[in-house]
């Protein structure tokens, strides 16, 4: 068959169309099996995970069906008093979970419950003399939490708590010669920590420091014969990089360099049509993880009947703008 019709443009085959309600199903199913091995070893990233299971119900035009009280509340029960969010309750303040959590009270319109001045106070303290960001106490430096910095900030309407200029050239001087970008300068350029540079540059207005033809190609070469994506040369493919890769590719504008029916099809192959859910790749253990950043990506494609996910915040386009046009009318 045809590449569009292996897409499942036309059909109606498990591993070609999207099995909405089985991911809806499998979403709701997460906070049941917490006996589970996988429930045990991701305890102190539970806040990433809610984040990412909710942000795929929104896209799924499903967040209504999730208990909203019972997760505002535990969101909030780990808040520490310095302003920063721990992964779960009682686990120590880091600013990858401040993100998350942020993330999650920004899609059920709850940021007014912050005090917005107390975390642009706690992530400016992370942020060092040339512009780099830590991510704890523990001083770990790198782009990632650059970008949680400013996406936090942004979504609190605080950029100007920290030297955003500072932030962006920091950024820039992380970048490689192929284009790419790493954890630190000299770093070697990896799908992830591009969309964390790519991102957080396209926050800060700074992309002037990206070289689009440059980076963008380097980016298309990630697409392997299957049609899925790596996050470095001659690596396997994974689902997550539909998302890592894509979204850099759309705030890059270079989308049309790839073959998106060949990536839809592979994210669609990765689909577990019995109990739902997506795996990094074809016949492997789904996880929450892969199933929001497949959803994701495959919102970016525009695949019919999702909600659109904006391609830097991570979040749906809907929220995004609710978010940034209330900070313009409250100064
Ligand atoms: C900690 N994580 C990772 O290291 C994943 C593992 C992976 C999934 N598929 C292939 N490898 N890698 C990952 O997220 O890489 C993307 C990346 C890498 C560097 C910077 C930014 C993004 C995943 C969780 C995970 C672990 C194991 C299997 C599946 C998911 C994760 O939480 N990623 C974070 C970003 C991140 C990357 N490295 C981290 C280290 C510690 C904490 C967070 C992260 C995220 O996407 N938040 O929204
Ligand atoms: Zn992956």
């Amino acid at each position: 068959p045809s590449v569009k019709a292996q897409a499942g443009i036309g059909g109606n085959n498990p591993r070609t169309t999207l099995l909405i309600d089985k991911h809806r199903s499998y979403i709701k199913s997460l906070d049941k099996d917490t006996q589970s091995l996988d429930y045990m070893m991701t305890e102190h990233l539970r806040m990433s995970g809610v984040y990412w299971g909710l942000t795929t119900m929104n896209i799924l035009g499903s967040l209504g069906e999730m208990d909203e009280k019972k997760v505002i509340d535990w969101v909030l029960k780990c808040q520490h008093p310095c302003g920063g969010f721990g992964g779960n309750v009682d686990h120590d303040p880091h600013i990858l979970y401040t993100l998350s959590a942020i993330q999650i009270l920004a899609l059920y319109d709850k940021l007014h419950l912050l005090d917005a001045d107390q975390i642009a106070a706690y992530i400016s303290g992370l942020q060092l003399a040339d512009g780099s960001f830590v991510g704890d106490e523990w001083g770990e430096v790198d782009t990632r939490f650059s970008y949680c910095a400013i996406s936090c900030l942004s979504l609190l309407g605080r950029l100007d708590k920290i030297d955003v200029d500072r932030a962006a050239a920091y950024i820039a001087s992380c970048k490689n010669f192929d284009g790419g970008f790493g954890c630190t300068p000299g770093g070697e350029s990896h799908a992830g920590q591009i969309f964390c540079c790519v991102g957080a540059l396209a926050i800060a207005g700074a992309l002037h420091y990206v070289d689009a033809d440059l980076l963008g190609w380097w980016l298309c070469e990630r697409q392997v014969k299957s049609g899925g994506l790596n996050g470095r040369p001659e690596k396997l493919p994974d689902v997550c990089y539909s998302w890592w890769v894509l979204s850099s590719l759309v705030i890059l504008d270079r989308v049309h360099w790839l073959d998106k029916d060949r990536l839809k099809a592979f994210i669609l192959s990765c689909q577990d049509e019995e109990r739902g859910g997506i795996s990094d790749r074809p016949d492997d253990m789904v996880d929450v993880f892969h199933t929001f950043f497949g959803v994701a990506g495959l919102s970016l494609l525009e695949y019919p009947g999702l909600k659109h996910i904006d391609p830097a915040y991570a979040l749906p386009v809907e929220v995004v703008q609710r978010v940034l046009s209330r900070q313009r009318q409250t100064p």
